[in-house]
């Protein structure tokens, strides 16, 4: 592609000519190919104003960068722009081109992997070729790819949109973390709606306020999603509220869903240990609906990604009808093992506050014996939510256990003792292996045992080291040596 292709998003000027070549962009200069665009993004650790040099010498073509944040002359163009981190999103959608032609992104602190999943399954289910894409990777036809990040950088992310697209995927759901609508990953997307779930503690290391990370959630709806397209807010969480007043004053077409909802209104809830089941009203029309999975969190879930699959064209029997099959994602409150005795073993992702919660409560009805906990915390990741975590661990369990997580570069004595400050009866068991086995050994008839925090993840950061690990495997193993 020309420069020139690129006008109206990179608007250049002077003596640098339109007719410049781009083969290429990148935001990071280790990475650069001749003949890329390297976009300087000032960052959370560094400054890409600083690795200009190390860009050009690897032969970047031209820089795009922050107004006044480059002084020194360049022996390649310079384009200035407002926000580079937009510029490079929007320039990597226009070079990549393609997209599936609908587009849904779902936001909140819980449920996002679980409703973009569900989503592309009532997709599938209607005939659709349709993928998903968030924190435990890739979904689409013939493709389940393990991935990093919840929302991809934008060069990853129209790479990959314009792959589904080519081979025929129409429809893609995807997870719009906080992180990701700060630093402009999605901005580039063309979204046919969006979603929200609910807000709890997350992130406080990098957004200042619980408002602050609340109004970073509504880029989605204020200016991202078009005007007048739809927003599916989940309507019983404290922060409904506060969502369904910034889609209003963005002037897109609110749809409520949950018992507070209008849009789908749900009338009536049962929960079983491994089914949730429901009835809801749609545009005057009642629909029974059953979710074959745990955690009556699950039926919220639900009902956001049928409001979306309806949103965008789905009529309303086949979307309702699909959730009957739904299939968890993996990790997420997911039966991995029955002892002999009839303890049942959950692995699940909960590593913040409500979510630990959520499940420890959603276990409780169902647990004629004891709730068993073996969880930690993640290094290098927001302090305050360990002893509020402990806390909810000694208030919901019976039996708690503090183990590690990914303790990062942090040391992982002094993250157990963050935690066991709110827990002291608990035990202390940092090597998660055998905190597992520990905890299985201790079953009795009637426990259950929630593995907290890594869910689907396949390894374990350990002084800046990642180690292969399981949660899924390790209980697999555990019940197996002990013949279980
Ligand atoms: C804190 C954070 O979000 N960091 C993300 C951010 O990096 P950054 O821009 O802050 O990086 P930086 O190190 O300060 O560097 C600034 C710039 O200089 C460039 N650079 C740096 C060094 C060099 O030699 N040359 C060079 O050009 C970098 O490429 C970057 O463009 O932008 C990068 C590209 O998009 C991300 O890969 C990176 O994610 C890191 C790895 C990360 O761990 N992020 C997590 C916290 C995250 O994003 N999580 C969310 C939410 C998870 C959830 O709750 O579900 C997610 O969406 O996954
Ligand atoms: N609607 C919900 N309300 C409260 N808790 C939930 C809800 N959905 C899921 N959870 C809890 O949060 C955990 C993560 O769920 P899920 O992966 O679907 O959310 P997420 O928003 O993608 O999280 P992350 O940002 O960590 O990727 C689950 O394992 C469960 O413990
Ligand atoms: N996307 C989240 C995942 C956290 C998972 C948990 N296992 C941890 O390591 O803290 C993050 O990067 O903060
Ligand atoms: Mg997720």
């Amino acid at each position: 592609m020309k420069l020139a292709d690129f006008a109206d998003i990179l608007p250049h000027v002077g003596s640098i000519s339109g007719d410049m070549d781009v083969t290429g962009l990148s935001f990071d200069s280790r990475r650069v190919q001749p003949g890329d665009l390297f976009f300087a993004l000032p960052g959370t650790k560094a400054d890409g104003a600083a690795f200009v040099a190390d860009a050009v010498r690897r032969g970047a073509a031209g820089v795009v960068a922050a107004r006044g944040a480059i002084r020194s002359p360049l022996s390649v163009p310079l384009i200035e722009v407002d926000d580079p981190r937009r510029a490079l999103a929007l320039a990597t959608a226009r070079f990549f081109g393609a997209q599936p032609e609908i587009m849904v992104a779902v936001t909140g602190t819980a449920g996002k992997t679980s409703v973009a999943s569900f989503t592309r399954q009532i997709w599938e289910q209607a005939g659709f070729a349709a993928a998903s894409i968030g924190t435990t990777g890739v979904v689409a036809p013939g493709r389940d790819e393990y991935g990093e990040l919840t929302t991809p950088d934008p060069v990853s992310l129209h790479k990959l949109l314009a792959e589904l697209a080519a081979s025929g995927v129409t429809h893609a759901a995807m997870e719009a973390s906080s992180h990701g609508l700060s630093q402009r990953r999605v901005d580039g997307v063309r979204f046919a709606a969006a979603a929200f779930t609910n807000i709890g503690r997350d992130h406080m290391d990098y957004h200042p306020t619980v408002e602050e990370y609340h109004q970073t959630k509504m880029r989605l709806f204020d200016t991202l999603l078009p005007p007048g397209a739809p927003a599916v807010v989940f309507a019983d969480d404290a922060w409904s509220q506060p969502t369904i007043e910034a889609v209003e004053r963005a002037g897109r077409k609110l749809l409520t869903v949950g018992r507070n909802g209008t849009f789908i209104a749900l009338k009536r809830a049962e929960h079983e240990r491994h089914r949730q089941h429901g009835e809801v009203e749609h545009e005057g029309r009642l629909y029974e609906i059953e979710v074959p999975l745990a955690g009556e969190f699950q039926l919220a879930n639900a009902l956001v990604a049928a409001g979306l699959a309806i949103a965008t064209g789905l009529d309303a029997a086949t979307a309702f009808k699909a959730l009957k099959h739904l299939k968890g994602a993996s990790g997420r409150l997911e039966l991995t093992g029955t002892t002999k005795d009839g303890a049942q073993i959950y692995v699940d992702y909960a590593h913040k506050p409500e979510a630990l919660e959520n499940v420890l409560k959603a276990v409780r009805p169902f647990t004629t014996g004891r709730v068993v906990v073996v969880f930690g915390c993640g290094g290098d990741r927001d302090r305050g939510k360990r002893p509020i975590m402990g806390d909810i661990a000694r208030r919901l369990a019976d039996v708690v256990i503090v183990t590690d997580d990914n303790p990062r570069s942090e040391d992982p004595a002094a993250i157990r003792a963050e935690i066991l400050a709110a827990v002291p009866e608990a035990r202390e068991i940092g090597d998660r292996r055998e905190a597992i086995r520990t905890a299985i050994a201790g079953l009795r008839t009637g426990d259950t045992l929630i593995v907290a925090g890594k869910g689907h993840e396949h390894g374990q950061e350990i002084a800046g080291r990642k180690y292969p690990f399981s949660d899924h495997e390790e209980v697999r193993k555990a019940l197996e040596e002990m013949g279980q």
